[in-house]
């Protein structure tokens, strides 16, 4: 029988990190761009939504190669290694996307514990919350992109499962786990895990229709997600 009331009902939420509840993409685009000033080399939108979301040892591959730019020239782990520096001043200065405290806040207010997985390293994980403890502290499970337990990074699902099962009380169905997702790669991964994939892509990072379809759900800041498609009241 055809009803209007939403069939899922979530009990569980999983954030991923970067570019969504932390801003830290500007940072990865001004550290790269740094690195490949000297092949002539610009960071386009075009070529970050084919990186962002995976481990970093993958995402540099990607990078590498989309930019034509061969390991005779640089290798993935030299990049790597010539990020530090960039990275280790600037995410300790990191701040919080917009309605990214006030829809954490409003999960804690109801009830719904909360993960966070990520695919950056524990290292970097540690720097990039570090001025953000009380917020940080409301989450149940972290899990980052070197835990021993994750066989392949996103947009494999393995991040999402290991979050959900770490849970004290785990959720009963994967289908109960609404995952908030600011890349595709991350949307893949939700979606590979049977849990409901809510996408707030970058303002810069131009979706296709075929990459839409994909999401339950595409919002352009996080308190303006809809949430009564998971049975849950909205942020006010
Ligand atoms: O411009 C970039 N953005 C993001 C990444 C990668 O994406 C991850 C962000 O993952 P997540 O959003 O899943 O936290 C970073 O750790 C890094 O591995 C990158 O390499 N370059
Ligand atoms: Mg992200």
């Amino acid at each position: 029988m055809a009803t209007d009331s939403p069939s899922v009902i979530a009990t569980h939420v999983i954030f991923d990190l970067d570019g969504l509840l932390l801003e830290t993409e500007s940072i990865y685009t001004q550290v790269t761009q740094s690195i490949i000033n000297r092949f002539d080399k610009i960071y386009t939108w075009e070529v970050k939504s084919k990186v962002i979301g995976k481990p970093p040892l993958e995402a540099t591959r990607t990078l590498l190669h989309e930019l034509e730019i061969s390991s005779e020239q640089l290798t993935p782990e030299q990049f790597l290694s010539e990020c530090e520096e960039g990275f280790n001043k600037l995410f300790p200065t990191c701040v919080l996307m917009p309605g990214a405290e006030l829809l954490i806040r409003h999960f804690h207010k109801l009830g719904i514990p909360l993960a966070l997985a990520t695919s950056s390293g524990k290292r970097h994980l540690d720097v990039k919350i570090s001025r953000h403890q009380e917020i940080f502290s409301l989450f149940k499970v972290l899990v980052h992109g070197e835990d021993p337990e994750i066989k392949l990074g996103k947009p494999a699902p393995d991040i999402f499962q290991i979050a959900a099962r770490r849970f004290p009380i785990p959720p009963k169905s994967p289908s109960d786990v609404i995952v908030f997702e600011d890349s595709f790669s991350g949307i893949l991964a939700a979606k590979a895990a049977n849990m409901n994939a809510v996408w707030i892509p970058d303002s810069n990072n131009k979706p296709t229709h075929e990459q839409i379809a994909i999401a339950h759900q595409v919002a352009t800041q996080l308190d303006k997600v809809d949430l009564s498609m998971f049975s849950l009241p909205n942020c006010s």
